[in-house]
C-alpha cells in the first residue's frame, strides 16, 4: 500500500543497549534496535518477557537503567506529539463524549481535526455519544482516534485488540493498517497473537527474558490474510522461537504445541496454566 493524502512521515526509533532494571529483576537486557521511519514492527513473546516495558521506555513512562532510547523525527516535534500509545483498555473518560475524549490532552482548536480522525475510524456519527453506549471495538477506535489526533510520528500499540472478539479484531487490524498506510507513522505493536504479528509487521521481534531472541522480516504484499500459507509458515517460525527455550524457572509448565496455540491463541497469555482473564 502506498501512502496517500497526508505527507506525515514517521520517526526513526533507536535503542542503544537499553537495560531496564526493577530491583534485582532485569526486565530489559541490552536491547539494541533501529526502527526505520514508517516501519511497522510487531513484538511477540511470553508473558513477562519485557514487551510492555519496552513500550513504556519508548513513550517516556520509564527511564532506561542503562543505555538510551531515541526518537528521531525529520523535523522538531514536541515530545507529546511525537509518540502516542494505545493500550489494551481504551481508558476513556465516561463522562466525556466521543468527541471530547478524542480532544483530551490536545491543544484547543483541535475539534476539526478530531472530527476528521473520528470519521476515518468510522465514528463520525457517534461524536456526541458517551463511552458507556459504545461497543468494545468502538471504544478502542476512540482510543485510536485520540492517539492519531496528535499526528504522532510513532504510534505504540500495547495489545490494542486483545480484548476484542475475533471479527471486531480483524476489522480493527485492518483499520490500523490502513491508517498506517495513509499517514506513514512508525508503528510498534505488542501482541500475543503470532498471526497478527505476521499480518501487520514488516518485521517481527521475539522477546524472551528481556532480550530480542529473534527478528523475522515479513516480505509479503499487503493486505495479508491468515489463509495465505506463508503467513502460517512464518507464524510457526515465531512460535518455535517463542517456545524454543523452556526455562526451568518461571517458564512453561509444559511445552505448548503449535496446535495448542493456534486453537487457543490465548495460551500465550498464560503459559503456566493460570486462569485467563479477559477484559
Ligand atoms: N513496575 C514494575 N515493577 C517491578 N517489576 C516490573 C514492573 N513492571 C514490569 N516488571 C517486571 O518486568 C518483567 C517484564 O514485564 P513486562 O510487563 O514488560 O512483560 P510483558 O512481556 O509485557 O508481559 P505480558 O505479556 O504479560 O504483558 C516482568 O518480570 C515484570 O514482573
Amino acid at each position: 500500500m502506498s501512502g496517500s493524502g497526508d505527507q506525515t512521515a514517521g520517526a526513526r526509533v533507536v535503542l542503544e543497549q537499553v537495560d531496564k532494571r526493577y530491583g534485582d529483576r532485569l526486565a530489559l537486557s541490552g536491547i539494541a534496535l533501529d526502527v526505520r521511519p514508517g516501519e511497522f514492527v510487531t513484538i511477540v513473546g511470553r508473558s513477562g518477557s519485557g514487551k510492555s516495558t519496552l513500550l513504556r521506555v519508548l513513550c517516556g513512562l520509564e527511564q532506561p537503567t542503562r543505555g538510551a532510547a531515541r526518537v528521531l523525527a525529520s523535523r522538531e516535534v514536541a515530545a507529546r506529539e511525537a509518540v502516542r500509545v494505545v493500550f489494551q483498555e481504551p481508558r476513556l473518560l465516561p463522562w466525556r463524549t466521543v468527541l471530547e475524549n478524542t480532544c483530551i490532552g490536545g491543544p484547543r482548536g483541535r475539534d476539526a481535526r478530531a472530527r476528521d480522525v473520528l470519521d476515518r475510524v468510522g465514528l463520525g456519527d457517534r461524536l456526541n455519544d458517551y463511552p458507556g453506549v459504545l461497543s468494545g471495538g468502538q471504544r478502542q477506535r476512540v482510543a485510536l482516534a485520540r492517539a492519531l489526533v496528535h499526528d504522532p510520528k510513532v504510534l505504540l500499540l500495547d495489545e490494542p485488540f486483545g480484548a476484542l472478539d475475533a471479527l471486531t479484531r480483524i476489522g480493527a487490524q485492518r483499520l490500523v493498517e490502513s491508517l498506517w498506510a495513509q499517514r506513514r507513522f512508525t508503528a510498534i505493536l505488542v501482541t500475543h497473537d503470532v498471526e497478527e504479528a505476521v499480518l501487520l509487521g514488516d518485521r517481527v521481534l521475539v522477546f524472551d527474558e528481556g532480550r530480542i531472541v529473534e527478528s523475522v522480516a515479513v516480505d509479503l504484499p499487503r493486505p495479508r490474510a491468515r489463509e495465505v500459507p506463508e503467513v502460517g509458515r512464518l507464524a510457526g517460525v515465531l512460535l518455535d522461537a517463542i517456545f524454543r527455550r523452556s526455562p526451568e524457572e518461571g517458564g512453561l509448565s509444559r511445552r505448548a504445541s503449535r496446535e495448542d496455540v493456534s486453537r487457543h491463541p490465548a495460551t500465550l497469555l498464560a503459559p503456566t496454566g493460570l486462569e485467563i482473564a479477559r477484559h
